[in-house]
């Protein structure tokens, strides 16, 4: 299988080979907006704030199209029909279909609330009301990754413990110039890519709520974000994503991305005698490529007793799968990142095992604790007033699928949980959402000199 390198980053001097992250390490949306200005621009419409999107004929939006050709995703037969694949602030947005269901969603909440932001008040510039609405995005997507997404990951206990949680109220005043916010590289190569394991062989497509499920092998939705042309397809993937459940994170993966990953893209179609690639190999030789240290030297890091021996590891691993590992390594310090971490037998009331626990939790940590700008902080100019502050924590992702899907009226209040006593459909009108009134500017009037100029002063409602 063609395995490619990444780039060594430039270094002054002759030492090992490191790698240089091309995105921003922050949560601050840069997926959307891109990392760089001449990423950015070409995106925005430049006028009342908003972003561009492809405006159909039946009244939908879609992001806006990439007409490359040579983009690694658009296929001569879909641009015959006038179909492209899509232009966003992340190269990758059209590897799965879900992932450009989420750009699709996150787009369609720029450019509402830049709307409501330019309603308020109609003195606003273009820039002002794209960065704000900007300010108020990167701040919702903190909000729902530590309020949502990490509960899940890490587990309510250790989130309680590393103050992870968003405040209930007030601000948050941990920020630490010291701590390092930067992607570590066992995060990037190895312990973030847990996710591949618990992605499902068949995409769900749901066309209502007592809808009949429709199943798709998943790699025919991987550099296929055509489907978003036709009509309902939106809904049904959100739908379809929000009724599955994830499978178990462990060294099990589906076969579509062991075998089938994108066999139908557009560079194997112009040789269509190449099978799919395998997304696990990847995986591990990206941590090889990387010079990631092995798994002993992790679990020792992450404060666990170091593993001299095989047996060593039978207490956290099951027995299938340490046999397997036997059979594979030759010594326990041979073991990759990858494998090890995903073997390990997950720790209770959590999905994953000791050490990714470990690792993840730290990244996280510092993601936080290390982000000047953190929606909940108090150090101007990056705070938000009380009152914004307290609105931006009613947000959930059932609010933003609610708001900027086409049709769907109802949802599970928390849409990484699964439906039950405690998770009921509830209709979209009933789901909590930012009220942005607190964004109208208090306009008082000062008289300069006596020339009598009344000079309009921009000053935020604070309170
Ligand atoms: C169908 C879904 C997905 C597919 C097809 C996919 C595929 C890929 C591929 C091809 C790579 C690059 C492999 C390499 O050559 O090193 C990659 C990297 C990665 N993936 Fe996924 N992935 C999926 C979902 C996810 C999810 C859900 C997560 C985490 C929540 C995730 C986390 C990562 C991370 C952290 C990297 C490394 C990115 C970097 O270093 O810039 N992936 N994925």
């Amino acid at each position: 299988m063609e395995f490619v390198r990444s780039s060594p980053a430039p270094t002054c001097c002759l030492s090992a080979r490191e790698q240089l992250n091309q995105a921003t390490a922050y949560i601050d949306a840069s997926v959307m907006y891109g990392c760089e200005e001449n990423v950015t621009r070409p995106l925005r419409e430049m006028k009342g704030g908003r972003m561009k999107m492809l405006e159909l004929e039946d009244g939908r939006s879609l992001l806006p199209v990439s007409e490359d050709p040579n983009d690694g995703c658009n296929r001569e037969e879909q641009e015959k029909d006038g179909r492209y694949c899509f232009a966003t602030g992340d190269a990758r947005a059209n590897e799965n279909l879900h992932l450009t269901s989420m750009h699709l969603i996150w787009l369609r909440q720029h450019n509402l609330l830049a709307k409501k932001l330019s309603q308020l008040n109609p003195h606003w510039d273009d820039e002002i009301i794209f960065q704000e609405t900007r300010r108020i995005i990167g701040a919702q997507m903190q909000h729902i990754t530590y309020n949502e997404f990490l509960p899940i990951l890490l587990g309510a206990k250790l989130m309680k413990k590393l103050d992870l949680s968003p405040l209930k109220s007030g601000y948050w005043k941990k920020y630490n110039s010291s701590v390092v916010p930067n992607i570590a590289n066992n995060f990037a190569a190895a312990s973030f890519r847990f996710a591949h394991s618990i992605i499902p062989g068949l995409m769900k497509l749901l066309a209502g709520r007592n809808a009949t499920p429709e199943f798709v092998q998943m790699h025919k939705m991987l550099f296929n974000p055509f489907e978003l042309y036709q009509k309902g397809r939106l809904d049904e993937t959100l739908r379809g994503a929000m009724g599955t459940s994830i499978q178990a994170s462990d060294p099990y993966f589906t076969d579509e991305l062991k075998s089938h990953m994108f066999e139908d893209s557009v560079e194997r179609m112009k040789q269509p005698k190449l099978c799919g690639l395998d997304l696990v190999s990847l995986n591990i030789q990206r941590g090889r490529d990387h010079g990631l240290p092995g798994y002993v030297f992790w679990r020792e890091r992450c404060g666990f007793k170091k593993p001299t021996r095989f047996d060593d590891l039978e207490s956290f691993m099951e027995r299938d799968v340490l046999y397997n590992i036997r059979a594979i390594y030759r010594d326990v310090e041979d073991i990759d990142l990858y494998t090890g971490a995903l073997s390990e037998i997950p720790l209770q009331g959590s999905i994953l095992g000791p050490t990714l626990t470990c690792l993840i939790s730290d990244q996280f940590v510092r993601l936080k604790y290390g982000d000047r700008f953190w929606y909940e902080t108090d150090q101007n100019p990056a705070a938000f007033s009380p009152e914004q502050l307290r609105q931006i924590r009613k947000s959930s992702l059932a609010n933003i699928i609610c708001d900027n899907s086409d049709d769907l009226d109802v949802i599970q209040p928390k849409v990484m949980e699964q439906l039950g006593e405690n998770n009921k459909y509830v209709n979209c009108s009933e789901i909590d959402r930012p009220n942005l009134s607190a964004w109208k500017d208090k306009l008082s009037t000062v008289q300069m000199f006596d020339d009598k100029t009344d000079v309009r002063v921009l000053n935020l409602i604070v309170g």
